[in-house]
């Protein structure tokens, strides 16, 4: 698989009515198998760039060139269906089953293999719009899982689970990048980004790729959400 690539990408929004949201120039290249983290405060634009990069919001400038399909994770409580926990992750597979009426038994047993990978086997047969949020979130992952991607974006995968969840969806993510795929996943847990081999920061106005251990130096945390401290801002945890 060759690799992501971002030319002078400008992610960005164009409000009615108001003022426009635009990211600065960014170019990038991804590895396949390479983990990216992406973070930012509040309203820094990871959701713009991930749906930019997704193709689906048009870049405001600059090339994306994506080395196959791409699988996407929206942001949590994007999503509402009335399907079976089981028949929403296995719609991952919808895009490869064009020319047939529907999913075939080899679809629903990937589904049922990836809700099993992250520990929620037990919910496929319930309906998904009744499953609590960090239950609807590990289908949505599985959903992911199963659409055999070249590239992989995940909008805050982390959010809303528990820790051995959380856990589950890491070493996911991990098995994802060590099949070649590239992973670029949004959080606010910053332990997750220091585990990453890059992350890209998205601060009030530049965006920048680096190695963790610069990313997440105390200078540059402070640079980005305005706090001071020797470990992740919300839990504490190291971040080296
Ligand atoms: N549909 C939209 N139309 C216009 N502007 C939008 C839209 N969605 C988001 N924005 C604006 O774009 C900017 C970036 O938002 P975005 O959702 O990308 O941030 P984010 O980094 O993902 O934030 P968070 O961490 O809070 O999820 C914000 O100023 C936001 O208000």
């Amino acid at each position: 698989m060759s690799g992501l690539v971002l030319e002078a990408l400008v992610a960005g929004r164009v409000a009615r009515g108001g003022a426009d949201f635009r990211l600065p120039p960014l170019d990038l290249a991804a590895r396949p198998g390479e983990v990216i983290a992406l973070i930012g405060p509040n309203g820094a634009g990871k959701t713009t760039l991930l749906k930019t990069v997704a193709g689906l919001i048009p870049p405001l400038a600059g090339r994306v060139s994506r080395p196959g399909p791409v699988a996407y994770l929206p942001p949590p409580g994007a999503v509402s269906a009335g399907f079976s926990a089981l028949h929403l992750a296995a719609l991952g597979r919808a895009g490869r089953r064009r020319w047939s009426p529907g999913l075939a038994p080899e679809d629903i047993e990937a589904a049922r293999a990836a809700l099993a990978r992250l520990e929620v086997a037990d919910l496929a047969d319930r309906p998904f719009d009744r499953l609590s949020s960090g239950q609807q979130q590990l289908v949505l992952i599985a959903r992911l899982f199963v659409q055999d991607a070249a590239v992989c974006l995940l909008d805050e995968p982390l959010a809303l689970l528990d820790p051995a969840h959380a856990q589950a969806v890491e070493a996911a993510i991990r098995a994802l990048a060590a099949e070649g795929r590239i992973v670029l996943a949004s959080s606010h847990h910053l332990p997750f980004a220091a585990r990453a081999d890059r992350v890209l920061a998205i601060g009030p106005d530049w965006i920048e790729a680096a190695a963790p251990a610069h990313a997440l130096s105390p200078d540059r945390v402070r640079a980005l959400f305005g706090v001071e401290t020797p470990g992740c801002p919300c839990c504490g945890q190291a971040l080296s």
